[in-house]
Order: structure tokens, then sequence, then C-alpha cells
């Protein structure tokens, strides 16, 4: 496994030169700005582009997370107009093989990922994100943040309609997927409550329901997890969820979000790693135990003092924090105590 500098929201030379001091090697982008799609599709000439960007400071790109909501938000919702865009999500992932770029990681919450609050008191007075099921009627503190569709739903949504939604992107993405050589990775329900926010259902929020989505996929080796402790603890059982899912998808495993929480649903609030739920330690020994070989990334951090401002935040002064700068470093310390090889 290896450790790369990821959820990237708009690559610069800051943000080179970050990943470059911070001793990292590869990269991760999540619906990076550096790819506009205007068209309802990433285009081969800008998926070159921020390859060639990330080539010229000697950073490869490990994969891409998330096509804006635009592209792809009536796929989710089961919504008209969704063959057009399933058309254009293949266009996609064939662009991303001709650039070479070979992952792709989606989420499937039609109403994306909440919180009730932005700036909760963590540690030391950083400041972290909390949710609470008991406030979620007040709407998602997130509602401004780039991925979360700007269009209402047009009626609610229910888990099987989820369920059936998520059936037919596969079956309409994954040969395509196979033939272009792209994994799709599918990221948990964030938070993993088993009610609707926002008028749509979660699915995705318990060890079986990813499970129940890996059987869709059949054994086509263009799917894969991407396990994302923070919400896999937030669920029921917190460390034993995440040893549950390492321990049944092993090497289907394709990338991992290191980032830690304390609490479970219905409430909890994010944290500095080794706080939370799970110990660091435990769970990198166990990916390296069951053949997890894919790339390790940090995601949403602690607000620092001097930080620029909250996760949320998308230019690269805000990106380079130090509360991402202490969350790959303390990585780092981790991947070198357990001698996991980071090439
Ligand atoms: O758990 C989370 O909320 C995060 O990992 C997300 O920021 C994530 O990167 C995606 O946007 C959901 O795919």
């Amino acid at each position: 496994m290896r450790l790369a500098l990821g959820h990237i929201d708009e690559f610069d030379e800051r943000v080179a030169r970050f990943a470059q001091q911070l001793g990292l090697r590869s990269v991760q982008f999540h619906a990076p700005a550096n790819l506009p799609g205007t068209d309802g599709y990433w285009t081969v000439d800008e998926l070159v582009a921020l390859r060639t960007q990330c080539d010229e400071y000697g950073l490869r790109v490990e994969g891409l997370e998330n096509v804006p909501a635009h592209h792809w938000d009536s796929v989710v919702r089961g919504e008209p107009g969704r063959d057009e865009q399933l058309d254009n999500y293949c266009r996609t992932i064939r662009g991303m093989a001709e650039a070479g770029i070979f992952v792709l990681g989606h989420h499937f919450m039609a109403t994306y990922v909440w919180r009730t609050e932005l700036t909760a008191p963590g540690r030391g007075g950083a400041l972290v994100t909390r949710f609470d099921l008991a406030d979620a009627e007040r709407g998602n503190a997130l509602a401004a943040y780039k991925l979360v569709p700007p269009r209402p739903l047009a009626e609610p949504i229910t888990a099987e309609q989820m369920w059936a939604n998520y059936a037919t992107f596969l079956e309409a993405v994954l040969p395509v997927a196979e033939q272009a050589g792209v994994r799709l990775v599918l990221h948990p329900d964030d938070p993993p409550v088993d009610v609707p926010l926002g008028g749509a259902a979660r699915i995705f929020t318990s060890p079986a329901a990813l499970a129940r989505a890996a059987e869709l996929a059949g054994d086509s080796p263009a799917w894969g997890l991407n396990l994302c402790l923070g919400t896999v603890s937030e669920m029921t059982g917190g460390q034993a969820a995440v040893e549950e899912v390492i321990d049944h998808f092993g090497p289907r495993i394709a990338s991992v979000h290191f980032r830690d929480v304390r609490g479970t649903v219905p409430n909890f609030q994010e944290a500095f790693l080794g706080e939370g739920n799970f110990r660091p330690a435990a769970v990198l020994r166990r990916l390296a135990d069951v053949g997890f070989d894919g790339f390790v990334i940090d995601d949403h951090v602690p607000v620092l003092d001097g930080d620029a401002g909250p996760w949320t935040g998308t230019d690269p002064d805000t990106y380079c924090s130090r509360g991402r700068a202490h969350a790959i470093g303390y990585l780092q310390g981790l991947f070198e105590a357990l001698n996991l090889t980071d090439r």
C-alpha cells in the first residue's frame, strides 16, 4: 500500500509543492476545478492536461473521486435525463483510460454528505464538523459545498428506489469500465443513517449493505470499495464495523480515506487521527494482513489555529493546511513504524 495526497479540489503549484515538501509522490483528486467538464463529462484533453501538470512535478495521479453533481445527479435520483448522463459517465471513463488515470471514485447519496455543524470545537479548540440526527431537520450545514446538488428533489426517494438506481448505474457503466481497465470505487454514505436526509433514503449505511453493493457488482474486477474509515467507523459498532468491512472485502478495497471520528450514528464529530473510534495502527496492520494494495489518503481534517478556513474551502491555500500536514505526517510515521511499503 502507499500514501497519496488526497481530496485535492484544485491543483496548482502551491499544492504540488505541499505534496513534494511532505515527501509524497502521488496525488488523488476530488472533483477538481482543473476539470471543468462543461459538456457534462470530462474530456480527454482536460484529463491529459491535469495528468501532464502532475507529471511535471513528479507526482503520479492515483485516481479521481466524484464527478461534478450536474454530470450524474439524475442517475443517482433516477430522474429523466439519466440515460444521457450515463452515456456521459461512460465517456468520462473512456477518457480517463486514454489519459492514463485508472481509478474513479463515486458515492451514491442523492443529497450528498450531511452535517449539522461545520465549526464544532474539537481538541484544543480546533474546529471540526459534527452531525446530530436530532438537528438534521434544520438542514445541511454543508449545503453550499460544491458537490451538493443545487436542484431540489422532484419527490422523496425510497431505499428501494436507491437500490434500483444503483443497479441501473452499475449495469450501464461496469462493462465500459471493465473494457477500459478503470476501477469504479464506492464510498459509503456519510452519515450512514437509516432515515432519509433531505428527502432521500440512504442505503450504504452498514457493513451488510456494502456487501450487498459488492454482490450487485458480481465478480467484476472493475468495482471496488473506497473504505472511508470516518464513515464506516460512524456506523453502529465503530471499530468493529471497520474490522468487519476490512475482513469481508480484503483486496477488493481499492482505496482508503484515513480520517477519524468520535461517536457513532446518530451523533458524532470528526477528530484528529488517534483520538476517535478506531486505532489507526491496528487498522493499517489489518489492511496489510488482508492483502490491501491500493492507496491511502487523508480526507477531512480538523482546522487548527492559523489555518485559512474550513476543509470545505476548496482553494489551494485553505487546502494546504496545518491539519492536513499533521494527518499526512501521522500516517507517514505509522507506515514507517509498521514497515509498510510506500512505493
Ligand atoms: O466521508 C466523507 O464525507 C468524505 O470522505 C467525502 O468528502 C468524500 O470524499 C466524498 O465526497 C464522498 O464520496
